[in-house]
């Protein structure tokens, strides 16, 4: 399937001289076309920079990053970011901004509304489409920055944080219309959290960095069943099993920073 990461000896400096700060070093990692994988790790670990290289905002210092063979060069549509304060423009409505990325590449207008009112009825905002951001609630604002994502058709979707500033009950409706969404749309997808449940509940493999400067720790593979209802899914062993094996390995982590 069409979407494979590949992230080779991957190393990011920023800065230069006294200012210098290495964010990531010798990171090699692939993420399978239509693949789930989350990121955790400690704070400031390089997960953000990881992100934002691998969408092309920011340049690699040496290795590289491949979609589908294709070393990436900059931005591009195959790659679409979900950012945590959700970055919609105030004055254009729900619509509007769905509509803004097929605007600027100059999708015919017909086209551009039935493709937005496709991804605005995925993340249930029908209804919605005249309001303006400030109208709206957290939830609903992510689901605006989802749909407007979306839009692009993205092979890959890039989520930084998305849900978390989001309460509990939210943040777990939307992770469940995001599962929704990657069973229909079959979309790889790389996901930034700090909260290891959500990272289990969602992903099929979560990769956990070491501390500053980041790179790969382990890799926890998840093989929940997850046909039963997230109460089915969330209270079994297996789903406690895997979220005690990611946790320890963050907190070995963690606890290093610490004694530092
Ligand atoms: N623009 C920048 N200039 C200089 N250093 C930076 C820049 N952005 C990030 N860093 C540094 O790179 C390291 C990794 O930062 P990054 O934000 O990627 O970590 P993170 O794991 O996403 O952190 P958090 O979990 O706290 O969001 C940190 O030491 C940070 O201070």
């Amino acid at each position: 399937m069409d979407g494979r990461v590949t992230i080779s000896e991957l190393e990011k400096v920023y800065g230069e001289g006294p200012e210098r700060t290495k964010a990531i070093e010798n990171l090699s990692f692939e993420v399978e076309g239509g693949e789930f994988v989350s990121v955790v790790g400690p704070s400031g670990c390089g997960k953000s920079t990881l992100l934002y290289l691998i969408a092309g905002f920011l340049d690699v210092t040496s290795g590289t990053i491949a979609v589908d063979d294709e070393p990436i060069d900059g931005p591009g549509t195959d790659r679409g970011v979900v950012f945590q304060d959700y970055a919609l423009f105030p004055w254009r409505t729900v619509f509007e901004n769905v509509t803004y990325g097929l605007e600027e590449d100059g999708v015919p207008k017909e086209e551009r509304q039935s493709i937005a009112q496709k991804y605005i009825d995925l993340v249930d905002l029908d209804g919605f489409e005249d309001k303006y951001p400030k109208e709206l609630s957290g939830g609903m604002k992510q689901r605006v920055g989802i749909a407007r994502t979306l839009a692009y058709e993205p092979k890959i979707l890039l989520m930084d944080e998305p849900f978390g500033a989001l309460d509990q009950p939210l943040r777990e409706a939307l992770q469940d219309q995001l599962r929704d969404i990657w069973d229909d749309l079959g979309k790889t997808i790389v996901f930034i959290t700090h909260d290891v449940e959500e990272a289990v509940y969602l992903s099929e493999r979560v990769l956990i960095m070491t501390r500053h400067p980041g790179t790969k720790k382990t890799v926890t593979e998840v093989g929940l069943d997850r046909s039963g209802t997230r109460e089915d899914i969330v209270t079994s062993d297996a789903f406690a099993d895997y979220k005690n094996s990611v946790w320890k390995s963050l907190h070995e982590e963690t606890q290093t920073e610490v004694k530092l």
